[in-house]
Formats: C-alpha cells, structure tokens, sequence
C-alpha cells in the first residue's frame, strides 16, 4: 500500500527521516539535527525555471542519439551506471560516492537524486526530500535517452519512490539493478519503519539482480532476525534470495570478534565467503554506497556477478588501506579518498600489493607447442582456460616472434578483463608494457626484479621463480608480488628444471612472506597432495601441461577448479574463491 503525502511529506517519510537522523549522528556528539523539509515539487512551485524553455515532456530519443564515445570512425558505447539515491553534503556517501567510485571505475554514472542530506562527519544536520514527480522525471529524462546499462539505488525514502522507480524500470528496461537497501545506521539504529519494509520486500527485492544489505539491514529484512555469526549470515542470504533478487550479499563488516571483513555472497545455488582485510581507519564513511556502485560499475562493465562483486570488494578495501590515515573533518567517521589510483604514481613509497592471492588458486600457463600441436590459438587457449575456471593467466610463449605475440597479448587481456582474470606476460616485459598487462613472471635468471619494477611501475604484478628460501626472501625483499616454486613434480614442460618437491615446496612457502603458487608437473592426480600440504602461503597451483596439452582445455579446467575447491574444502577453509 502507498503512503499518503502530507504536506509534499508522507508520514512515512517524517518517521524514516527522524530515524535516519538519529541513527546517522553519533549518539555521544552534539546532534545536529534541525528539520526535514521537501522540497516543493517543480510541477506546483518550481515550475517558472523550466516554462521558459517551454514543454519539457520528453520523447524516447532515437537510438543512435544515446551516449557514445567517438573513437575515429566508430562509435564505442561506453559503460553507463544510473544511480537513484540521496545527496551527502560532505561527500563522503550517497550520490557523491556513487560518481566517484563510477569514475575510479572507468564508467559513466548519471545521477536521480532522492533527498538533499546537510552532512558531514560528525552526522546529518538536514535532509530534503524531493518531490516524487521530481524522482519520475529524472528518471524519465535519463532512462528515456541515455541507454543506461545498471541502476544502482541507495537511499529511497519513501514508498512512492519505490513505486516510480518500478514503473521506470518496466518502461525501461536495463541490464541490472542493484539494490543497495540504505535502511539501518552504522550505529545501528533503525531507520525504516515496517510499511518500507514491506515495499523493500514486496516490489523492490523481486526486481533486483543483486541485493547487498549489511547485518543491520539483512535483519530488519527478516523481521528483526539476530545475525552473529556467518552461519547465521548463511542463512540470512537464503532467506533474503527467497524473496526474490538473483542475488544476495550480506556484508558482514559488523560481525563482532573477526579481523577478516566477511562478506557471505548467495546466488541462489552456491555459498562463497569473501573475505578482505579489515583496515583498522575512521575512514569509512560511505563504503556501503560505494560497494554498490563498484558491483553496478563491473556489471555494466559485462563482468559476470561474482566477479563484479569481488572487483569491488577488493578496490573498497584498497581505497580504505591508502586513505586510512587522510583526516577530513574533525567527526569521528570520515570519508575515504576513491580516487587512489590517481595518485599512485606520484606518492608511491608505500606501494601496495595488487595481487589478491586468491588469484593464485588456479594459474593457467600456457605453451605455444602444445597450442600448435592441439590446433589451437592462443587466444582460443586463454578463452577455454579462463572460461573453466582459471582464476590467473600467464602467457608463456618461448618461441613466438614479437609482433604475433603482441597481437595475440592484446587480445588475450580483452579476454581477461571481460573475466577479472589478470594476465602476466612469461620473461618479456617489453611485451607486457606495450600490451599494459597486469604483470610479468621472471625467474632467477631472467631481469631483475627491481629492473622489471621501475620499467613497469608500482602498479603491475610481479611474480619470481624460487626453488629456495633464500629465492623467497629475496624476492619479497626486491619488491615482488608472488612466487612460484617447483617443479614440485618431474615435468617435461620446462627443459632440464630440477625438481624440489613437496619438502622443496613447503620450505620455500614457510621461509616466504609472499603469496605461493606451486608448479611443475601437477595435474588431476597430484594437485590434490599439493594443496593438502596445507600450508602457510600456498594458494594454488599453475599448471601447463594439464590444461593445455589436452583435447579439452574447459574441461579440463573445470575438473581441474573443482578438485581444487573440494581439496580446500575439506581441509577446513571455506573460502573457495
Ligand atoms: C608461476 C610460474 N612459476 C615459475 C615459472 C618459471 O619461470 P622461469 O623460472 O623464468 O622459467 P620460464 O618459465 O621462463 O622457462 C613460471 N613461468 N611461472
Ligand atoms: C614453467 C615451469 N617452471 C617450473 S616447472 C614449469 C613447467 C610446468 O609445466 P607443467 O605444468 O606442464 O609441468
Ligand atoms: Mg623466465
């Protein structure tokens, strides 16, 4: 049922804003709360600006009109987020999030505005809500010209909103919606009353691709359920996906007694606990919104969902490590620079690793011979391989001649971006420039580390060969990213390699302080040894031969992931990914 308005203010609203207030201010500081007005709906009081250009009722603009990016002759349609949710003053959330993590991001973000907050990091001073005929509108002149690819909505605060936004979608539809469901206060008050509640289930839930509450949020969903542990936030996910989003994400940054930030992700089949580093800061003043809009900026982007969402998760956590000692306002939460990479370059002293050593789970390498010998080309190779489940790729191709090899780079890493997957370049780092590679693997006899680290630049991954600890040492010394170590196993791959072993491997990963990947003769039937080694900094394995030297390279990798992921399992870890 839809709320009256009274006043341009529907009861609702009045009790949600005072809700909002209270939560969003921290009980122990002066609250600063003065009045919640509405702003004047532009049909009735606003209209004069608008009636000197006439009639601004708008036609759906012929598709070539819609936003283009124009690269010569062609024209490049570029990702495009439209975010639905309310003004912060200080920046820190809300819309302002919103366009600057879009912006980190690399896509175009539009903007339908919902409220006017005064805010800044000691709480909310003031907030506006706009009139629905203004949300309609805005939505109507973006949706209705500008081929929007995902909408990402924060704070809705009123069921009328919910409503226009259901009847804009039908009109127009996009590729995604991500439903961020600003409800409950980082100091955990509630801030919708049950009438939202029920719209948030009834209509908003069912439309969206994606769900992404906190615990607060998840709980006031499920009628006030406890959530404390990541069973419960299990759960949690189960119940909330019953309700109808494809998707759900419960953050867990509120789970008490963790130093890990867990976030438990349900896609209606499987369960994955992603977990990040928790950043001890003040900084964190709109991560919930900027999450969001990251997922919404990789969907549009063509990421797949559980890609999307670890993208994000991981540049959150990234964003929040470099601005974890910025000091904006003098309040006790502040907001977190998202444009880190900009300045990367320029203050680059305390470089920080740009591996997830997740990615390390399962390496694919790949061999021209055995592409040759299979009939396959590269970029056919790189496809299947990262199609089934390789979570890294390496191009290792001793015999290519560097034009071809360039070329095929280059199509590779379009593959691997669609994917989240990074690719590294084998020795040749002059390639890994030229194509912008997300790295390079060089080994004891290839160039050194801090050659390769100031041609390439703070940003690119670089991983080394150690047979030792003493390699391990070194290499995180010189400033790499990660190892790898064998051959664990005899291999005909890599002429004359001495073999080290399991004993060989578990040394160097005791010794190192990087990320490990095993290599070296693995396949099906003894990947399961290594890995059940268990030990401290092994996070998985590359592998050659047992992917390409195959008739099948998906299925290959495919089993290949799943023995991997069960052997995981089993040993008690529940992160698969
Ligand atoms: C992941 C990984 N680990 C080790 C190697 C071997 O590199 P290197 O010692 O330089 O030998 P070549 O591969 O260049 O023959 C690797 N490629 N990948
Ligand atoms: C490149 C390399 N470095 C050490 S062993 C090896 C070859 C691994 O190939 P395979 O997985 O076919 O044994
Ligand atoms: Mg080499």
């Amino acid at each position: 049922m839809l709320g009256g308005p009274i006043n341009g203010i529907s009861n609702f609203t009045h009790q949600f804003m005072g809700f909002l207030l209270s939560g969003i201010s921290n009980s122990s500081t002066s609250i600063f709360y003065r009045k919640i007005c509405a702003v004047s709906s532009s049909k009735q009081a606003g209209r004069q600006g608008f009636d000197q250009f006439g009639d601004l009722t708008l036609k759906a603009m012929p598709e070539e009109k819609a936003l283009t990016i124009t690269n010569g002759s062609s024209n490049k349609k570029f990702p495009h987020v439209l975010t639905v949710a309310g003004s912060d003053s200080g920046a820190g959330a809300g819309i302002q999030a919103d366009l600057k993590a879009c912006a980190a991001r690399g896509v175009y973000c539009s903007t339908v505005i919902t409220a006017v907050t005064a805010q800044n990091t000691l709480g909310v001073q003031d907030v506006s809500i706009l009139p629905e005929d203004s949300v309609a509108e805005q939505l109507k002149s973006v949706l209705s010209d500008m081929r929007v690819d995902v909408v990402k909505t924060g704070m809705l605060p009123s069921i009328g909103m919910v409503k226009i936004l259901h009847d804009s979608l039908k009109q127009f539809p996009v590729q995604a919606l991500v439903v961020d469901p600003v409800m409950v206060s980082t100091s955990g008050d509630v801030l919708a009353g049950p009438s939202i509640l029920d719209t948030f289930r009834h209509d908003l839930l069912p439309m969206a691709d994606i769900v992404t509450p906190n615990l607060k949020e998840a709980s006031a969903l499920l009628g006030g359920l406890q959530l404390k542990t990541v069973t419960d936030m299990r759960s949690a996910a189960k119940s909330l996906h019953n309700m109808g989003p494809r998707n759900v994400l419960v953050k867990g940054g509120d789970l008490p007694s963790s130093s890990d930030a867990i976030d438990v992700f349900f896609d209606g089949k499987d369960f994955y606990e992603l977990r990040s580093t928790r950043i001890q800061t003040r900084n964190t003043h709109g991560t919930g919104c900027t999450l969001a809009s990251c997922i919404a900026a990789e969907l549009a982007k063509g990421s797949s969902m559980l890609s999307a969402v670890k993208v994000a998760k991981r540049y959150v956590e990234t964003a929040l490590m470099y601005s974890k000692s910025i000091t904006i306002g003098n309040g006790p939460q502040g907001p977190f620079d998202h444009g880190f990479k900009l300045k990367r370059n320029a203050c680059n002293s305390s470089r920080l690793p740009l591996l997830d050593p997740s990615d390390l789970f399962l390496y694919a390498v790949t061999d021209s011979g055995m592409n040759k010998k299979w009939g396959r080309s590269i970029t056919d190779a790189v496809k299947a391989a990262v199609e089934g489940g390789a979570t890294i790729v390496q191009l290792r191709e001793k015999d290519a001649e560097t034009g071809d090899f360039l070329e095929a780079a280059k199509s590779c890493l379009e593959i691997c971006r669609i994917h989240n997957v990074p690719l590294l370049i084998n020795d040749r780092i002059d390639i890994a420039m030229a194509c912008d590679a997300d790295g390079v693997h060089i080994g004891q006899s290839d160039m050194p580390v801090n050659t390769a680290r100031s041609l390439l630049g703070p940003e690119k991954i670089i991983g080394v060969s150690c047979k030792t600890p003493e390699h391990a040492l070194k290499a995180w010394a010189d400033g790499a990213d990660y190892i790898g170590s064998g051959g664990v196993f005899p291999t005909n791959t890599k002429a004359n390699n001495r073999t080290i072993g399991l004993d060989g491997l578990k040394a160097v990963c005791l010794a190192s302080k990087l990320p490990v990947v095993a290599i070296g003769g693995i396949n099906l039937s003894n990947a399961r040894s290594v890995m059940e080694l268990g030990v401290a900094n092994l996070e998985g394995v590359a592998v050659v031969s047992a992917l390409f030297d195959r008739e099948c390279v998906v299925t290959e990798t495919r089993k290949l992931h799943g023995l991997l992921t069960e052997t995981v399992a089993n040993a008690g870890s529940t992160d698969t990914n």
